[in-house]
C-alpha cells in the first residue's frame, strides 16, 4: 500500500484526507510537528513553501493542506487568515460581521502542497462555492462548517461522508490524484 505523510495539527483535516485517500488505496500518516506558514494573501505560496519545507525536513514525500474561507461581502476576509480568525473571533463574531449583509456569497478553498526531497513543490487547489448562513447549524465537521451553506445545508449538518464528496478539500485531492495516479501505477 502506498503511504504519504500529511503534516497538519488539524484533526478534522487529517480525518477527511485520510478517509478520501483510503478509498484510493493510499495510507495517510499524520505528522503533527507543523511547518512555517508564510503570511501571504494567497494560499498557494503558503502550501508550496510548507510542502517543500516538510519534504526536506522529513526526507520523504509529504503533503500539507492550507485552507481558508473567503467571504465576498468582506472582500475575501478571512481567507489565508482563517485560522487566526477562528481562534480570535470564532463563528459567532464572524456572523456579527455579516449582520445586514444580504450578499452571503462565500467559498472554501484548499490548496494541497506536495513535495519530494530536493524537488520543487507542486500545488493542487480545490474550491467549493456556498453561502454564509444566518446562524450556526449542525455539529458535524470542524471550523467554519456550521456557518457554510452548500445548497442550503451547512457542512456542519451534512455528515462527513457527504462533505467528503463535494468539499473544497475533496476537489483539491482529486486534482492531486489526477497527477499522482501515474506515480501510483509505476510503483
Ligand atoms: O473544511 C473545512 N471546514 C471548516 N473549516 C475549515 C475547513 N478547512 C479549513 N478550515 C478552517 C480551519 C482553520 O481555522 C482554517 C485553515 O487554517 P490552516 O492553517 O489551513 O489549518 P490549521 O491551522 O487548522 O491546521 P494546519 O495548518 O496544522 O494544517 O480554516
Ligand atoms: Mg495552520
Amino acid at each position: 500500500m502506498h503511504k504519504v505523510v500529511f503534516v497538519t495539527g488539524n484533526e478534522g483535516k487529517f480525518a477527511e484526507v485520510r478517509d478520501i485517500l483510503k478509498t484510493f488505496g493510499i495510507e495517510v500518516i499524520q505528522d503533527k510537528n507543523g511547518y512555517p506558514e508564510l503570511q501571504e494573501d494567497e494560499l498557494e505560496p503558503i502550501a508550496a513553501y510548507g510542502a517543500q519545507y516538510v519534504a526536506n525536513k522529513l526526507k520523504m514525500p509529504a503533503i500539507v493542506d492550507d485552507s481558508g474561507i473567503f467571504i465576498k461581502a468582506l472582500n475575501g476576509f478571512p481567507g489565508p487568515y482563517s485560522r487566526f480568525v477562528e481562534d480570535r473571533l470564532g463563528n459567532p463574531k464572524v456572523l456579527k460581521l455579516m449582520e445586514g449583509e444580504t450578499d452571503r456569497t462565500a467559498y472554501f478553498k484548499t490548496v494541497i502542497g506536495y513535495c519530494e526531497p530536493g524537488k520543487e513543490p507542486l500545488v493542487f487547489p480545490g474550491v467549493v462555492e456556498g453561502k454564509i448562513a444566518y446562524e450556526e447549524r449542525g455539529t458535524g465537521g470542524f471550523g467554519y462548517d456550521p456557518i457554510f451553506e452548500y445548497q442550503g445545508i451547512t457542512f456542519g449538518e451534512l455528515g462527513d461522508a457527504e462533505k467528503n464528496k463535494v468539499s473544497h478539500r475533496r476537489r483539491a485531492i482529486d486534482s492531486f490524484l489526477e497527477w499522482f495516479k501515474d506515480k501510483l501505477e509505476k510503483s
